[in-house]
């Protein structure tokens, strides 16, 4: 599912330049779980933002779900993420202007699905939240936000989920309800997932653990 060959970033113009990823070579096998740690600044959100098709890499070579993101121009990336990416961040990144089915139905509206608030409306369902379709942000909350940028990311059915952080905003009750449901879903759509976190246990509960520390993989090993 993902093909990562000596990946290597650097950002910044000197004598700021940053090398922040130094030559990561990594492959991912469809399906499985993994969890991303390592400490503040060591690369994970610059990792998964050139998974992800975000961002290019300084060097090295990307493939995913069958596709070589390198040889891709801005345009085909976008087409090619559309569908195959779901995204979940820490912040929830909902638009405040627009309802929890909004949200969710709307990109996949735009992406052309005609069935997109049938499809939104089942989603935010299997997440738990079909009380509140007609809520806007403002009157959910945190943990109802992130369910709600759960449905979105998953309405498109995505073979590849990433999750940046995704309880980093959440007490510690809520957070485990949101991986509960993470991993629930996960496991329903058979996507692979990808999740930065700082929390070992929460990380233990994937298939396989990759540390990075200063931009390279100093671990990857399968939780005992
Ligand atoms: N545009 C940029 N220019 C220069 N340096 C950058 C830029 N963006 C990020 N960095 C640096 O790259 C390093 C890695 O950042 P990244 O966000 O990938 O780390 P992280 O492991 O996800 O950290 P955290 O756990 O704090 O979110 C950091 O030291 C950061 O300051």
């Amino acid at each position: 599912m993902i093909e990562a060959r000596n990946l290597t970033l650097a950002l910044g113009k000197p004598p700021a330049r940053t090398e922040i990823l130094k030559g990561i070579d990594l492959s991912v096998q469809a399906g499985e779980s993994v969890a991303l740690l390592g400490p503040s600044g060591s690369g994970k959100s610059s990792l998964m933002a050139i998974l992800a098709g975000m961002e290019r890499p300084t060097s090295g070579s990307v493939r995913v779900a069958g596709l070589d993101f390198d040889r891709l121009n801005e345009n085909q990336l976008a087409i090619a993420r559309r569908g195959r990416i779901g995204i979940i961040l820490q912040a929830f990144h909902l638009l405040p202007t627009m309802t929890a089915l909004e949200n969710v139905a709307v990109p996949l509206e735009l992406a052309g699905q005609t069935d997109a608030f049938v499809r939104a409306r089942a989603e935010l369902m299997a997440v738990g939240l079909g009380h509140r379709l007609t809520h806007y942000p403002s009157q959910l909350s945190g943990g109802e936000q992130q369910r709600v940028a759960i449905a979105r990311a998953l309405v498109s059915r995505p073979t590849l989920l990433f999750a940046d952080e995704p309880t980093g905003n959440l007490d510690g009750a809520t957070g485990r309800e949101i991986m509960d449901l993470l991993f629930a879903r996960h496991g329903e759509t058979a996507a692979t997932l990808f999740v930065i976190t700082h929390d070992r246990v929460l990380a233990a509960r994937c298939d396989r653990i990759i540390e990075l520390a200063d931009g390279n993989i100093v671990s990857d090993s399968i939780p005992a």
